[in-house]
């Protein structure tokens, strides 16, 4: 794909009101800091990617994001609609009950909701309508991971927070799942997205977060970023930031 096509031309988002906004977030394992002062806020109408190497804390700041991990400082708001659903989420690795198949699992997240989903459109929108009566436990990890994008959507969240949503897919599906991604920020969902694949990151997000070294090294839509790094594309600039990297050591597993 030409540099040309790879630039993001979706519309700039109509709304753009906060819907999560973290302060001062640090987040320690024992003695190893994660995360240390974060500011970061998530636009309605928008796709927030963030990116950055291996261990740096991606995960730790989604998990952060949705309440799932209470933070050593600083706090998360969410600032959206008073919803039934105010967060779906796309964890790194989704995994479903089994003996139930691809429609029963996405009616059986619908049935806890008020809020009506149509589950054909939902499963035909992740190209799983085809094998609606598959169990899950025999779907392929790709088509795992496209039911759990399809579940964290169930009920059409605010937010949506998807963790490599691209991962262990084909070029195909991957664009896919980033399609999705875009569709969602056009309908108004304010969505972040980790993910290693900076060619889609460059193509869908409307804002990148590099997290490096604790701390939110670049920020920026991805052409300005390249601008202000005078380089061509965001591998260069995620390469520029990163080439000093700071190796970080593991401690004892805790919460
Ligand atoms: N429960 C925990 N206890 C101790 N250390 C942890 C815990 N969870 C994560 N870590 C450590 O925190 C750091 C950040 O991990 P995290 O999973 O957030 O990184 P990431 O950027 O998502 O990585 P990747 O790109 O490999 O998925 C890593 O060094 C990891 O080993």
């Amino acid at each position: 794909m030409s540099k040309q096509q790879s630039t993001n031309t979706r519309p700039a988002a109509t709304s753009q009101e906060a819907v999560l906004r973290a302060t001062d977030l640090t987040k320690q394992y024992s003695e190893l800091t994660v995360l240390d002062s974060i500011d970061l806020t998530v636009h309605a109408g928008s796709v927030t990617a963030l990116i950055g190497p291996n261990g740096t804390g991606k995960t730790t700041l989604l998990r952060l994001l949705l309440g799932h991990l209470e933070p050593t400082a600083g706090n998360v708001e969410y600032a959206g609609p008073a919803v039934e659903r105010p967060i779906g989420y796309l964890p790194q690795q989704p995994a479903f009950r089994p003996h139930f198949t691809v429609e029963e699992t996405i009616s059986f997240y619908a049935s806890l909701l008020e809020t009506p989903t149509d589950t054909k459109e939902l499963l035909t929108q992740v190209d799983l309508y085809d094998v609606r009566n598959r169990p899950v436990e025999a779907l392929s990890g790709g088509m795992t991971r496209l039911l759990g994008i399809a579940q964290s959507v169930v009920g059409n969240p605010p937010a949506v927070i998807f963790d490599e949503p691209a991962s262990g897919l084909d070029p195909t599906m991957g664009t896919k799942a980033f399609e999705i991604t875009a569709q969602l920020a056009e309908r108004g969902t304010a969505v972040i997205v980790s993910s290693h694949d900076l060619a889609l990151v460059e193509r869908y997000a409307d804002t990148v977060i590099l997290l490096h070294d604790k701390q939110i090294a670049a920020q920026g839509p991805p052409q300005q970023l390249c601008q202000t790094h005078s380089v061509a594309d965001l591998w260069e600039v995620y390469d520029a930031v990163t080439a000093t990297e700071t190796p970080q050591t593991n401690t004892e597993v805790t919460q």
